[in-house]
């Protein structure tokens, strides 16, 4: 089977990144998310993504052009119909994700491939509420999508080989490596990033140190690019929060409790850059 139309439902940060790769891949893309105002912010980042790697001389105009005339935003779910893949990339809550899959289920047809960018949720629950789980699969992009070369490809327990290999394929043409890795909460990206980040909440919340120095101490000693806590803010802080909590629930340890602080600031709607406020204040959501 050849991958031909895609579509991508969320066009938040990670859709819209999502989107634009695929664009730029050749692949014809259709963009939906539930409401018409996140659809025109998704474009809008997108766009300005790619006039930035025109400024730099990265990317002809007529690039840009071409791949921005291969986008189509959706309003309606039901051009499901038409794509040969999906890649699901809506806020991280089970609940939203198996309503939102049932759907496709019974919209798409039969050769069509189930994916989603999920962080941490089971890919085996989500194939489950599906009557075609060996075409359900996890690909998972990383942030900001246009730049960081992984995509984690996770295995539901039906998954066909077939399947896998489609995506992986994909992957490659999208200019990603693949890394497969098995079905368990946070798979390995955010089994390992997000406890070093809820860490980094706790010395904060217990006052070992100011969130710059937090910040400052992984950025020099460690040579990470972000401190954990800009990254939290960039990732967003409700994100985060749920990744911890599938790794709390999931794994039943208590090492993975997410710290009050990080749920204080999402419950007061500090979720980071995309709100404008999180460890630290932003100036523009885009
Ligand atoms: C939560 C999950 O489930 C999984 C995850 O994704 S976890 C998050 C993983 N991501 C990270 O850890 C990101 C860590 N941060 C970084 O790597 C870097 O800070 C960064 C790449 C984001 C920015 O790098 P920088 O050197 O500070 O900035 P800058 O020089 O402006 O940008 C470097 C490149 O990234 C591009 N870029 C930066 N932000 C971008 C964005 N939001 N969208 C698209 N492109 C972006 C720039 O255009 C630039 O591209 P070129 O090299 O082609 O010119
Ligand atoms: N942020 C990150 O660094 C990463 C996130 N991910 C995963 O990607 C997914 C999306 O994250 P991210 O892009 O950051 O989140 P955002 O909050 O930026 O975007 C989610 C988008 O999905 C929309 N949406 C919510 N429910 C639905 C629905 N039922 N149908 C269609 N659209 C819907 C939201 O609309 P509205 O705002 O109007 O509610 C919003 O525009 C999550 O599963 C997350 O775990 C994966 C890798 C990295």
């Amino acid at each position: 089977m050849a991958i031909q139309t895609v579509m991508v439902i969320g066009a938040g940060q990670m859709g819209s990144g999502i989107a634009q790769v695929a664009a730029a891949s050749g692949l014809n893309v259709l963009l939906h998310d539930i409401a018409e105002a996140s659809l025109h912010q998704g474009i809008a980042r997108l766009t300005k993504s790619l006039g930035r790697s025109v400024e730099k001389g990265k990317l002809a105009e007529e690039e840009k052009t071409s791949i921005l005339g291969r986008i189509l935003p959706c309003a309606h779910l039901d051009q499901a119909a038409q794509a040969d893949l999906v890649i699901e990339a809506i806020i991280e809550s089970m609940e939203h994700k198996t309503t939102l899959f049932k759907r496709l289920d019974d919209l798409c047809r039969p050769h069509t491939i189930l994916a989603t960018n999920t962080s941490s949720l089971p890919i085996t629950e989500i194939a489950a509420v599906t009557g075609r789980s060996s075409q359900v699969i996890g690909m998972h992009f990383m942030n900001p999508v246009p730049v960081m070369p992984l995509v984690e490809i996770i295995r539901g327990l039906e998954t066909s080989d077939e399947v896998f290999g489609h995506i992986r394929d994909l992957a490659e043409r999208m200019g990603k490596t693949p890394v497969e890795v098995n079905d368990f909460p946070g798979f390995v990206s955010n089994r390992v990033l997000m406890p070093m980040i809820n860490e980094a909440i706790y010395t904060v919340y217990e006052g070992v140190a100011a969130r710059e120095a937090v910040d400052k101490v992984m950025k020099l000693g460690m040579n990470h690019p972000m401190g954990p806590l800009e990254l939290a803010d960039f990732i967003g802080l409700d994100t985060c929060l749920s990744i911890m909590e599938i790794l709390h629930g999931g794994l039943g340890d208590s090492k993975y409790r997410p710290c009050p602080l990080l749920r204080k600031y999402v419950k007061a709607g500090r979720l980071g850059r995309k709100t404008g406020r999180g460890f630290y204040t932003y100036d523009s959501s885009l």
